[in-house]
């Protein structure tokens, strides 16, 4: 079973998760390492930012992983994936380009895209830490609602929640309709997963991740199975179950 904490804030949510990304790199300097974009780990990257400076930790072994990207922006769309990680982590930790193996949503056979990223993952021997979020609809990444579970890499076609919410991540409208992601498969073989969620918008699907079954209409309840998976709460998101 997977362990679930509740936590009082956002903030209380992003210490915890952060000392989670750094107790991993501390015990292995050339760790795997796939940290998701969006919003909800913001503030974690800046206080693992602090960490890192604050105890001078060597993170030039470390690779980072993407999770996901929306097929046709790269990192130079502000509001992708990519440049949401470079802005707020890779920038500010000066992680070189040979350290980072990333999505790029504009390249011209999305295939050969999956193919190069599974190689390069199965070259490193897997992943050892994801830090994860989850969307409304309960995807991890962009594995959305009944997504095949046995994916490595693979193209998913955005529902319409996840389409909508795009918006929040976008100062002028982007057609986005496809996303490139790890798959189930690669994610639920990490060594080590963390999940976190935020905010009233989640409290629905949180209230399902613990309360509903193990099902592939919920991506991110599959990890309720895992040992070695956690999820941290905080309050606006398990209005329902906060104890
Ligand atoms: N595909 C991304 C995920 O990688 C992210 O973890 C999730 C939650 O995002 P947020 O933290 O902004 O709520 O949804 C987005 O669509």
């Amino acid at each position: 079973m997977a362990k679930t904490r509740f936590v009082e804030t956002h903030e209380e949510l992003s210490v915890l998760a952060a000392e989670k990304i750094f107790s991993c790199i501390q015990q292995k300097p050339d760790a795997v390492v796939c940290l998701a974009g969006g919003d909800t780990p913001l503030r974690t990257f800046d206080i693992f930012i602090e960490k890192t400076k604050h105890h001078s930790v060597d993170l030039s072994k470390i690779t980072f992983v993407g999770l996901d990207e929306w097929i046709g922006l790269d990192g130079f769309d502000k509001g992708s994936c990519r440049n949401t990680l470079d802005e707020y982590l890779f920038s500010p930790l000066n992680v070189k380009e040979n350290q980072i193996i990333f999505f790029d949503g504009k390249a011209e056979s999305t295939e050969g895209e999956c193919n190069r990223i599974r190689n390069a993952i199965n070259r490193l021997g897997g992943l050892d830490f994801i830090l994860l979020g989850i969307g409304e609809n309960g995807h991890l990444g962009f594995n959305e609602p009944d997504v095949p579970v046995d994916e490595l890499v693979h193209i998913v076609t955005l529902d319409n929640i996840t389409r909508e919410s795009a918006r929040k991540y976008f100062s002028s409208p982007v057609n986005v309709s496809k996303g490139i992601t790890l798959g189930m498969k690669l994610i639920l073989s990490t060594k080590e997963i963390v999940t976190i969620a935020s905010g009233e918008s989640k409290a629905p699907i949180v209230d399902q991740i613990i309360n509903g079954p193990v099902t592939h209409k919920v991506p991110a309840s599959l990890l309720n199975n895992l040992e070695i998976a956690e999820f941290i709460f905080d309050k606006t998101a398990a209005s329902k179950n906060f104890v």
